[in-house]
């Protein structure tokens, strides 16, 4: 197992920095590196992966397809290149923003609350997809990019990764998501209001110790490599227990202890009828790895 995990691996290796966008996509680049495992893949380098138009359409269309993949149980998402985003395309999306349609005042600001929300919805697909998001983010990672990371359920970065809420220093306050889930993401309100209102950049020692990611890696390479492992540990374990940890763990974070117990207790009403609960303890009394239990696709 160990040996076809590593020929994946290395195939994976190669086709990251190798392949393009993949039809009908123009901005991400999707592929199956290992059993039950989606990587998605945000493609232009040559535009250091800022978001044009197309990409917050793509975003949506990718993770609702993940989303009601029975196959896909786990997601790698990184960026193609040295830069893992540099936020918005400022050049593509300008008009869009500064320009909204509308007869007057009312109207243009209606056209305005709608882009917004359409945008919010590129990153809160991935929180709403139940299969867990393991990030993987090399060098600057700016704007727009806080806002995706934070809707990701694991965050790994290289030595050389900073991140920036650079919302405030181009005139605007970020309305796409960090606001809403760094807090969560980083447990001190100070640093969160800091980073915020001052554009900062965050490197990575600091990401580290203040809990925006999990790990640093040396390098892109062994970030992939690690980010990989981790998706394939979790797509190895029940699909049924996975994807309810992630569901009742966002549900949490936006809801009372209370309000958490009850609806988790109505939630595994039903869930613990499932046969990956005898599967997974029978697994664990014969010492069995789960890697090698199968359980049905969900
Ligand atoms: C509804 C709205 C939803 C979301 C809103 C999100 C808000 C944000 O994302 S705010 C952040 C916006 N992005 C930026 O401010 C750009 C930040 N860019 C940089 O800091 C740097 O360019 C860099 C990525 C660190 C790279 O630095 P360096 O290697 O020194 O290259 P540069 O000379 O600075 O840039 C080269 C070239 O690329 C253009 N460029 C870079 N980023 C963007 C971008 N996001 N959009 C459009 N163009 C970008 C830059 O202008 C240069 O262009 P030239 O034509 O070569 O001058």
């Amino acid at each position: 197992i160990t040996f076809i995990y590593r020929v994946r691996s290395c195939r994976e290796k190669m086709t990251m920095s190798a392949s393009g966008p993949t039809p009908p996509f123009t901005t991400l680049s999707i592929s199956q590196p290992a059993t039950h495992v989606t990587h998605v893949e945000l493609h232009r380098p040559q535009k250091y992966n800022s978001m044009n138009k197309v990409f917050w359409s793509e975003m949506v269309e990718c993770f609702n397809q993940i989303a009601e993949d029975p196959e896909c149980r786990a997601v790698v998402f990184s960026a193609a290149g040295k830069i893992f985003t540099s936020g918005v395309d400022i050049m593509d999306m300008a008009g869009e923003i500064l320009s909204p349609d509308g007869d007057d005042t009312a109207r243009k600001s209606w056209q305005t609350r709608h882009i917004i929300i359409k945008h919010q919805k590129t990153f809160s697909v991935i929180e709403k997809c139940p299969k867990p998001v393991v990030v993987a983010v090399q060098g600057p990672c700016i704007g727009a990019g806080v806002d995706l990371i934070t809707a990701c359920d694991i965050r790994l970065c290289t030595k050389d990764a900073w991140f920036q809420v650079k919302e405030v220093d181009v005139g605007l306050a970020a309305d796409v998501g960090t606001l809403q889930r760094l807090p969560s993401a980083i447990g001190s309100r100070s640093l969160v209001n800091e980073l915020a209102l001052t554009a900062r950049k965050m490197f990575s020692d600091e990401a580290m110790s203040c809990g925006l990611v999990s790990r640093v890696l040396p390098d892109k390479e062994t970030m992939l490599t690690a980010a990989m492992e981790i998706a394939v540990e979790i797509a190895a374990r029940s699909p049924v227990a996975v994807q309810g940890t992630k569901i009742n763990l966002v549900y949490s974070r936006d809801h009372s202890v209370s309000e958490s117990l009850d609806y988790m207790a109505t939630w595994n009403m039903s869930m613990l009828q499932t046969n990956d609960l005898m599967k997974s303890a029978q697994a664990a009394m014969e010492k069995k790895n789960l890697k090698d239990v199968p359980f049905s696709n969900l």
